[in-house]
């Protein structure tokens, strides 16, 4: 099989940030979705490198691991960097996202009614951070003066926030300009309108 292919359930989920950077960067992509029934029968699980979705095919390299995904995709189209300095960066901001997104996963799957307050409460303590960098780097990016994996890595975990909290980002003016840029970006802007991405859940037991 040619070209790029995701396998994955029919949720957004930790495959949110790979398609908004693939139809940024005017990929096209294949679909593979996996149903909880044929997901539960086993087959499919015990090939899996880590016994896990999502797969990510690029012409006959398969990889597991979302963020090894994103790094990947980062250096194959650019958008991991300038530098080698630069990719250092993006890799350690694209780290501080990824914990921001393992802590909203654990509370949606884990403790939703009991967590969702308290984690809504402790999102300054983290978007104050990435706020900080916006600010500091000027570009509008993360990292240095073009777009790379951190960039849609972010864009999606506080996409997803905004649902959660429509107004966790109202005293971060950077972030907030930030999600108006990454969504003005044509390609973007499309994609977050497809019936693709809308009809899609963000997380696979309904809450958001
Ligand atoms: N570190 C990995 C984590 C991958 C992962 O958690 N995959 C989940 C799906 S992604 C996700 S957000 N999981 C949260 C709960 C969930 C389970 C099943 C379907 C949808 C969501 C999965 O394959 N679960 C099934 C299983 O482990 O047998 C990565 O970043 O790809």
């Amino acid at each position: 099989m040619t070209g790029f292919t995701i396998t994955y359930f029919a949720v957004r989920g930790r495959c949110g940030a790979m398609r908004i950077m693939l139809s940024d960067q005017g990929q096209e992509w294949k679909e593979v979705v996996v149903t909880f029934d044929e997901w539960m029968k086993g087959d499919l699980k015990k090939t899996c490198v880590f016994g896990q979705l999502p797969k990510f095919e690029d012409n006959g390299l398969i990889l597991y691991q979302s963020n090894a995904i994103l790094r990947h995709l980062g250096r194959k189209l650019g958008a991991n960097g300038e530098t080698e300095r630069e990719a250092s960066l993006v890799d350690m901001v694209a780290e501080g996202v990824e914990e921001i997104r393992t802590k909203y996963l654990k509370m949606i799957y884990q403790e939703y009614e009991t967590g969702k307050d308290a984690h809504i409460k402790d999102l300054p303590n983290h978007f104050c951070k990435f706020e900080a960098i916006l600010v500091k780097n000027q570009s509008g990016f993360l990292v240095g003066n073009s777009i790379s994996y951190a960039d849609y890595s972010l864009f999606e975990v506080l996409l997803n926030h905004q649902v959660l909290s429509p107004t966790c980002l109202d005293s971060f003016p950077s972030l907030k300009k930030f999600v108006e840029m990454m969504s003005a970006r044509p390609k973007i802007k499309t994609f977050l309108q497809s019936d693709a991405y809308k009809k899609l859940p963000i997380n696979g037991n309904g809450k958001q």
